[in-house]
């Protein structure tokens, strides 16, 4: 895309582009794509934020619209020469029920591939994510691998198998002809756990610390390890491969990148406390202060209240078997295919990423007050 004669003739679009990764995505394409013209940013729910960034020298067309309506994708992608595909349901608490999160992460990515090949888009991006790889049902450990690390990709939680059954469409869907005969490429990349300015999970970690007086309890052993990557890190990825798919498609088209950065590997517990520590919270314990049998049983619990009281409240606790199983394996990504095949390297450090984190955090508390 780099052809000079292109310059500010580029119409991407971004699905999911108000959500946690999508707003960073767009911010950093608006700040590094100097070959665009237009971006379109297409979601269920519009932020009021993109107001602001209409006043910029790009065009910025805010659509509000359903992944799963094939005809409103379809509008949306017409004219577009990228597409990054970031929408997606992220649930592994329970809130929504299996069938809509088939319908959005699956159908919704078979609605963006096919509305590519009718307008004739030819480059697509999707955020698939490391959970297509695992953690798997036996919770066997994933350490330090690699794109390609054998392991045993088994699932039954529904979000994990709708991510696997998406990401396969977009890989197999490389090489179709769009309209007007060219092929589309397509690639997907997979995030580890996202953390950064705008993250839910540790939005709802913080809180609870609050609640619990300052206190967070350790449920799992710090020798657990989880990779993570900074939120701007793999905003930046995206903006990369949109921009590099064109002149490497042979090279790039059909494949799989693990998100990564130079993040440390520990537990989800420990790597929370890098910034909700300098916040003023505290982890309890140096070995977890239950028993996991017991964390088993809590966790299955949580499932039956879940069930019980459906009808009349949303039950949704951060811990249930699933989320448990995933707390407790290993799964550390350590990897350098996105670099060698088009050149990435994660724009902001470890100590970067983690103080924007924290004033994130701080900002949140001030807002608390
Ligand atoms: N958060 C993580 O740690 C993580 C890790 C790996 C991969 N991912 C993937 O990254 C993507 C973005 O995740 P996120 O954490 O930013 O989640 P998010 O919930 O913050 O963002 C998802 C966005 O998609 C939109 N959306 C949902 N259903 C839609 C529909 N039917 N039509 C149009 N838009 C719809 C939401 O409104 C939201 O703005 C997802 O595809 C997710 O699977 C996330
Ligand atoms: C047992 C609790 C005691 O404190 C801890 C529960 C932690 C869990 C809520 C999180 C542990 C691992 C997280 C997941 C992981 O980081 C990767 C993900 C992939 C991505 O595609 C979506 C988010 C997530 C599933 C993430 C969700 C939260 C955890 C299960």
């Amino acid at each position: 895309m780099a052809d000079s004669a292109q310059a500010q003739k580029l119409v991407y679009l971004v699905t999911g582009g108000c959500g946690f990764l999508g707003e960073h995505v767009v911010r950093m394409l608006l700040q590094q794509e100097p070959q665009l013209r237009e971006l379109r940013i297409f979601d269920l729910h519009l932020g009021p934020w993109l107001e602001e960034l209409k006043t910029g020298p790009v065009q910025v067309t805010a659509i509000q619209g359903d992944v799963t309506q094939a005809h409103e994708v379809a509008a949306a992608v017409a004219g577009a020469h990228v597409v990054i595909h970031t929408a997606g349901l992220v649930d592994v608490f329970g809130k929504t029920s299996p069938e809509t999160i088939h319908e959005v992460n699956v159908q919704g990515t078979r609605n963006v591939i096919e509305a590519c090949v009718q307008t004739g888009t030819r480059f697509l991006v999707y955020t698939s994510s490391m959970e297509v790889v695992g953690p798997n049902i036996k919770g066997q450990p994933f350490y330090r691998g690699n794109e390609n690390t054998p392991y045993e990709a088994v699932h039954r939680h529904p979000y994990p198998c709708s991510k696997a059954l998406a990401e396969q469409l977009v890989l197999e869907a490389n090489g179709r002809k769009v309209l007007g005969g060219l092929p589309l490429v397509t690639c997907a990349l997979r995030p580890t756990g996202i953390y950064g300015e705008g993250h839910q999970i540790m939005r709802d970690f913080y809180h609870q610390g609050l609640r619990l007086g300052g206190r967070l309890f350790r449920a799992i052993p710090a020798s657990v390890e989880h990779g993570r990557v900074y939120v701007g890190n793999v905003a930046w990825m995206h903006v990369l491969v949109a921009r590099e798919l064109e002149h490497r498609a042979a090279l790039m088209g059909g494949q799989v990148y693990f998100c990564y950065d130079n993040s440390p590997y520990k537990s989800y517990e420990d790597f929370n406390m890098e910034f909700l520590g300098p916040c003023g919270l505290r982890l309890v314990g140096t070995r977890p202060l239950l028993p996991y049998w017991l964390l088993v049983f809590l966790a299955a619990l949580n499932v039956l209240l879940q069930w019980l009281l459906r009808p009349l409240l949303l039950y949704a606790p951060l811990l249930n078997p699933y989320t448990l199983a995933m707390a407790n394996t290993t799964f550390t990504v350590s990897t350098d295919k996105a670099r060698r095949h088009f050149g990435y390297e994660p724009p902001f450090s470890w100590e970067e990423s983690r103080t924007r984190t924290i004033r994130w955090v701080q900002a949140m508390e001030g807002s608390a007050q």
